[in-house]
């Protein structure tokens, strides 16, 4: 079962401009599914940054549970599976060996179930024969996928995804929102960044729609 994620009046600004993001907060709640909207320069990946501790909130703090992320990103992240927007993915290895040092990394890998959770989350999000080929030959739906299903395949608490609908195929899509609904069912903490869709929307519980940016904002 997941913590809460809690932002406290958390400003965010690159240089001298005004502020991207201005004195937010909220509770995201275990759980749930918060799907993240608002015009193109709202602060959508911004936020999804600082809860990815990617970036540094210029003022304010994001609590998971008790702990300030940004005070140990490490102890943070152990419990958190990301899908960035633009793809950072080690293009020498193949989607396999990816999820398998994903796995490793986050100590969920056992010789009995490490390769038969990887194959169920690559079969999942219908990967299929190119699996096996290294990721630099993928195209740009196909790494999507690989970034979803390293997101869930060490069973985080929490998921971050920014944008993880885009490329996908219809298939993908809807296998993407059922583990979406499953992982939330079962008490993780999801937030998705995206434009707000039918069937997205029709498994949300919570819709954050940040304000255009302003001049003075
Ligand atoms: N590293 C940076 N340095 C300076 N300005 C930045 C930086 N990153 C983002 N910005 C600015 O912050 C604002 C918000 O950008 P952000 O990418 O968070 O918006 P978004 O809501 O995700 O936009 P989109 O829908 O177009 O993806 C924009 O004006 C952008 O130019």
């Amino acid at each position: 079962m997941a913590d809460a994620l809690t932002a406290d009046a958390v400003t965010k600004r690159y240089g001298r401009q005004a502020p991207v993001l201005r004195d937010f907060s909220h509770r995201f709640a275990p759980g749930t599914l918060t799907v993240l909207t608002g015009p193109n320069g709202s602060g959508k990946t911004t936020l999804m940054r600082l809860l990815s501790v990617l970036a540094t909130p210029s003022e304010g703090t994001i609590r998971y549970g008790t702990q300030v992320i940004h005070d140990a990103p490490h102890r943070y992240l152990r419990h958190v599976g990301i899908v960035h927007a633009e793809a950072v993915l080690p293009e020498q290895l193949t989607a396999v060996e990816l999820l398998q040092w994903v796995m490793r990394s986050r100590g969920a890998w056992t010789d009995d179930t490490g390769a038969a959770t990887v194959c169920r989350w690559l079969d999942r999000v219908a990967l299929d024969e190119r699996r096996e080929q290294r990721i630099a030959t993928y195209s740009s739906g196909m790494v999507k996928k690989t970034q979803i299903a390293a997101a869930f395949v060490a069973a985080p608490d929490v998921l971050l995804m920014d944008e993880p609908l885009r490329s996908l195929d219809a298939h993908a899509r809807t296998a993407t929102l059922d583990a979406l609904t499953t992982f939330r069912d079962d008490g993780g903490l999801a937030i998705v960044a995206s434009h707000l869709t039918d069937d997205l929307l029709a498994r949300t519980d919570t819709h954050l729609e940040l304000a255009a940016p302003t001049p003075s904002a």
